[in-house]
């Protein structure tokens, strides 16, 4: 977790989604609420890894997740993917989300996590992710 921590001046890896932060998304102290988060991050790692994969994953494990500062409404937020490990059937993918703050204009990493995502057939067995090109 430590090395997460460290102050990356840019993000790692592809610009997989953007998405404004709503006030429908927050906590009862009005910041953004972790999980909703957390979702954003797994459909962005769902959509590289299945390129990767060349079809349909699943995630099977949230590893290293770190929520280094909160994020404010109507921050515009950016995922970013990096597929870290391919194994047999897994990919491990960092998942960074930076913020663009409408206020202040800071444009720093809020949260991370490396997601692990399996490749399955359509009966949700695992299958060899296919070698890259
Ligand atoms: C403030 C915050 C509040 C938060 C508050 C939350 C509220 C907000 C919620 C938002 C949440 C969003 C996040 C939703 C994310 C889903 O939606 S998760 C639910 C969807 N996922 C599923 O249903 C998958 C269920 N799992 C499965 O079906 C089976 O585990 C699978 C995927 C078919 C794999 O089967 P298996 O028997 O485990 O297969 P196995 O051959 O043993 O392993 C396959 C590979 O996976 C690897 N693997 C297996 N398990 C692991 C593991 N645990 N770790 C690492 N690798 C593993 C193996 O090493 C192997 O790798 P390879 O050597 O093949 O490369």
């Amino acid at each position: 977790m430590k090395d997460f921590e460290q102050e990356d001046p840019i993000p790692q890896g592809d610009l997989a989604l953007q998405i404004t932060a709503l006030p429908r998304e927050t906590n009862g102290f009005g910041d953004i609420f972790g999980g909703w988060l957390v979702s954003q991050m797994d459909l962005a790692g769902t959509a590289m890894a299945s390129k990767v994969a060349a079809g349909r994953v699943a995630t099977v494990a949230i590893d290293r997740m770190a929520f280094l500062v909160p994020v404010a409404v109507g921050a515009q937020l950016s995922f970013y993917t990096q597929a870290l490990e391919i194994g047999r059937s897994s990919i491990q993918m960092l998942v960074e989300v930076w913020s663009d703050d409408p206020l202040s204009s800071e444009w720093r990493k809020v949260t991370e996590a490396v997601f692990v995502f399996v490749a399955i057939d359509g009966s949700g067995r695992t299958r060899s992710v296919p070698p890259r090109r």
